[in-house]
């Protein structure tokens, strides 16, 4: 289980969440929405310990993160964290790549091997996997990076924009297929970001609204539907929830053009 309480994070004196709490239950999907700047790769980050926060903590498991070098380590075992935009080392090979990232996590050698082999394949990279990542697309990047966190078959996956950066249709559909069997049959709690109402109603099994630094919502898309009283679509929902304003203002930048 993840607990956030009362976590408060700033950059420099600006305050960009404010007093969040929340617990997500082991096998849970969750993921984190809201308007461009509002917080969310930032959540991710304090969830994964790159950010220290000004008040409040996270734990994973009943143990707090950085309070204490052992529960650090413990913690680090087991949360595999993927930025929206990854660094990989550009003169080694994919495969190289996701076999380090194993590595890191102490999986035993025959058995990362093959589980490289597996993603490689679900990502069709069989043959580019021999190939220097600075020759990859961005898409085959992406699926590398990703790939790299799969491998390390940890029980707690922090994914910022996993679904961005080129992804083709078939690797939208492998991910997509891939996190929530890891979710439902593995009790791998996934938290992500993702713009796209259609994943979000397609994977989540809670979503967690970030607005104006705070957690304004944290619940089912059913319920979500329902509270916006906009029936069957999510993204009306959520466009009436985060921008109201948007089909005006897309008239509005009609009207005014001379
Ligand atoms: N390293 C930083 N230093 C200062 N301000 C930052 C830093 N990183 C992010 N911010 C600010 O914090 C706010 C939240 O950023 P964050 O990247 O978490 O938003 P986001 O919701 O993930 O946005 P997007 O949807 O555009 O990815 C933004 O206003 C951003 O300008």
């Amino acid at each position: 289980m993840i607990r956030v309480v009362n976590l408060t994070q700033h950059y420099s004196v600006r305050p960009v969440l404010i007093d969040i709490s929340m617990e997500i239950a082991t096998g849970e999907l969750v993921t984190v929405l809201g308007p461009n700047g509002m917080g969310k790769s930032t959540l991710i980050q304090a969830l994964a310990g790159i950010l220290a926060p000004q008040e409040g903590y996270v734990e994973f498991d009943g143990v707090r993160r950085r309070s204490s070098p052992e529960g650090e380590l413990a913690i680090r075992s087991k949360v595999a964290y993927l930025p929206d935009k990854p660094w990989l080392p550009t003169s080694w090979t994919g495969r190289d790549f996701i076999l380090a990232a194993a590595q890191l996590y102490d999986i035993p050698a025959s058995g990362a091997m093959d589980h490289a082999e597996r993603l490689l394949k679900l990502f069709h990279l069989e043959k580019e996997g021999n190939w220097p990542v600075n020759s990859y697309s961005a898409g085959q990047q992406k699926k590398i990076a990703l790939a790299s966190a799969l491998i390390t078959e940890a029980p707690y996956l922090l994914l910022d924009e996993p679904f961005s950066g080129g992804l083709d249709p078939a690797g939208i559909l492998a991910l997509k297929r891939v996190l929530k069997r890891l979710a439902q049959d593995q009790d791998v709690t996934v938290v992500m970001t993702t713009p796209v109402p259609e994943l979000v109603e397609e994977l989540s099994s809670r979503v967690a609204i970030i607005r104006e630094g705070r957690l304004a919502t944290f619940d089912t898309v059913e319920n979500i539907k329902r509270a916006a009283g906009v029936g069957e679509s999510l993204e009306e929902a959520l466009q009436k929830m985060l921008d109201p304003d948007a089909l005006a203002n897309i008239e509005s930048y009609f009207e005014e053009l001379p």
